[in-house]
């Protein structure tokens, strides 16, 4: 049951007992609850039920629990009235189609598979097509192309982020392939996956699964997938001159967050410290880049960057800004002419430049790069941090863990938008650059030059743009969110008061 399900309406409701002890056992729709009472005699038992066992910091586990009732027709009853409402839920999987990169994280995709997971699918009667993946891309590629999706309830990856990149790649190409629709056009509005994805982290970076359940653990996941949980997730396309590049979920950097992938990636020997390392390298080496940001502010939502609100389980600001079926179509059609009045421009010298299209919370950043970010609203939090000194740019990295505004600084700002473009200084035409010369003087056209010119040591005129991980292979890209274009077996992140009374139990 979601937290915003209405409380349903009663279905059964009698005095049952757990061992020697009475309770008030109650079926509504979708919710099993049961409540401690005074005692009474001789029970008739039933089988064991499963159900789900909410623990701390967002785990969820399998317990079973039987019940014993003193009259044999009640007791069929209750037995009847759950098979029936289990067999009413329309959501819950029946065929999953599975890859396990055997090579992800610490290489125990498959032991956690099998030791882990597949035991509960068994158990729920979930059948399973399981492909241990032979070489990078053949997830995606098997989707694109080769898998027999009308067979499937959902597809689950076992591994990382990388991982999970492949599929939705896999997943949203071929949507649109069969929706006949054209990938390399960044005005096209995609079609939404039908099919749920599932996470079961096995990768050395689990974010997204982090950012989705709350935890990284491969039963939790297993369990929101068998309960049939939905959560739907806006994706950025990302195009170079009408080309298609990659899509992206979280965070697309450049800059710092760009030039720190691309050195840790040659240090992948180091193991996950690389991250550490590369990060004060960069952090030392201080680079601006310089260049244009262009973007279309979102309109008519609710929520700003900076609020106190965070993204959680049913969250009502993805519910508002979320389009409703009928004006999506509408609403793309408006952004896509693009009103080019609402278009904004900046130019300047950044150290960083990101887009959160979540809030990227993860163990080690547990508020995230932007923490009021949403997972379905269908924007993104664009981050300027303008040169600024080291020192100025420490305060503001610190603040990433601290509960102190990360975006209360002159030289950051942070605009919710639904469409930005970046064009980097070394791509802008030459009559942009003549007018950089008269607006700047001279000494700027020589410090372009110096740039350009590596036997200088000076710094280098463009980064990298970090997307979800992997290195793009250009800098001038025109990123657009699409609302809404996947969905996760998930829930989003529970409040705590949800599952830290743990005195009523309840069969999710
Ligand atoms: N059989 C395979 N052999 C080699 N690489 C694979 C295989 N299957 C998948 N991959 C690739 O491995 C990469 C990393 O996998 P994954 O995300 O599961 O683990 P990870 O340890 O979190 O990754 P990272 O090293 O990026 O942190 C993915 O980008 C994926 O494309």
């Amino acid at each position: 049951m979601t937290p915003m399900d209405k409380p349903n309406r009663l279905l059964l409701l009698s005095e049952l007992r757990v061992r020697d002890t009475a309770y008030n056992v109650s079926l509504s729709r979708s919710l099993l609850t049961w409540k401690r009472r005074a005692s009474s005699p001789v029970y008739h038992p039933f089988r064991p039920m499963s159900y789900v066992e909410r623990c701390q910091q967002h785990r969820w586990r399998c317990a079973a629990v039987t019940f014993t009732c003193p009259d044999g027709g009640l007791c069929q009853s209750w037995v009847g009235a759950i098979a029936e409402q289990l067999a009413a839920i329309t959501s819950r999987p029946r065929r999953l189609l599975i890859y396990i990169n055997p090579y992800g994280g610490k290489r125990q995709g498959g032991r956690v598979y099998e030791q882990k997971v597949a035991p509960l699918f068994a158990q729920a009667a979930i059948s399973t097509h399981v492909i241990v993946t032979e070489h990078a891309n053949h997830a995606r590629d098997h989707l694109r192309t080769d898998a027999e999706l009308k067979k499937y309830d959902g597809v689950v990856c076992v591994g990382g982020d990388g991982m999970f990149s492949e599929i939705v790649h896999g997943l949203i190409w071929r949507t649109q392939m069969d929706s006949s629709l054209d990938p390399n056009s960044p005005d096209e509005t995609l079609t939404s996956c039908s099919l749920r994805i599932g996470i079961i982290p096995a990768g050395s970076t689990d974010c997204i699964c982090f950012a989705t359940v709350g935890t990284n653990d491969p039963v939790t996941s297993a369990l929101h997938i068998i309960v049939g949980d939905s959560q739907p997730m806006d994706v950025c396309s990302i195009h170079h001159n009408n080309t298609f590049l990659r899509y992206s979920v979280s965070l697309l950097g450049y800059g710092f967050y760009g030039d720190v992938l691309t050195d840790s990636e040659r240090k992948r020997w180091m193991g996950p410290v690389r991250y550490d390392f590369s990060g004060l390298k960069m952090f030392l080496t201080h680079h601006y880049y310089e260049g244009t940001v262009s973007y279309l502010p979102a309109r008519g939502v609710v929520g700003t960057p900076r609020d106190a609100a965070r993204c959680r389980s049913g969250c009502v600001v993805c519910q508002h800004n979320g389009p409703k079926p009928s004006e999506r179509a509408e609403k793309y059609e408006t952004d896509d002419c693009g009103n080019d009045g609402d278009w904004r421009t900046i130019r300047g010298k950044f150290l960083a430049i990101n887009a959160a299209s979540m809030s990227c919370a993860c163990p080690r950043s547990p508020k995230g790069l932007s923490p009021a970010a949403h997972l379905a609203d269908g924007t993104t939090d664009l981050i300027l941090v303008r040169k600024c000194s080291r020192f100025d740019f420490l305060r503001h990295l610190l603040r990433h863990t601290n509960k102190e505004d990360q975006f209360d600084l002159n030289f950051v700002e942070v605009h919710r938008v639904v469409r930005f473009r970046f064009m980097p200084r070394h791509c802008q035409s030459d009559s942009d650059l003549e007018l950089d010369l008269l607006e700047n003087g001279k000494r700027q056209i020589f410090g372009q030059i110096c740039r350009d010119h590596p036997a200088c040591g000076c710094a280098p005129a463009y980064s990298s743009w970090n997307c979800d991980g992997e290195i793009l292979t250009h800098t001038a890209i025109d990123v657009r969110v699409h609302c809404r274009l996947i969905k996760l077996f998930a829930r989003g992140i529970e409040e705590p008061q949800v599952f830290e009374d743990l005195t009523n139990p309840c069969a999710i």
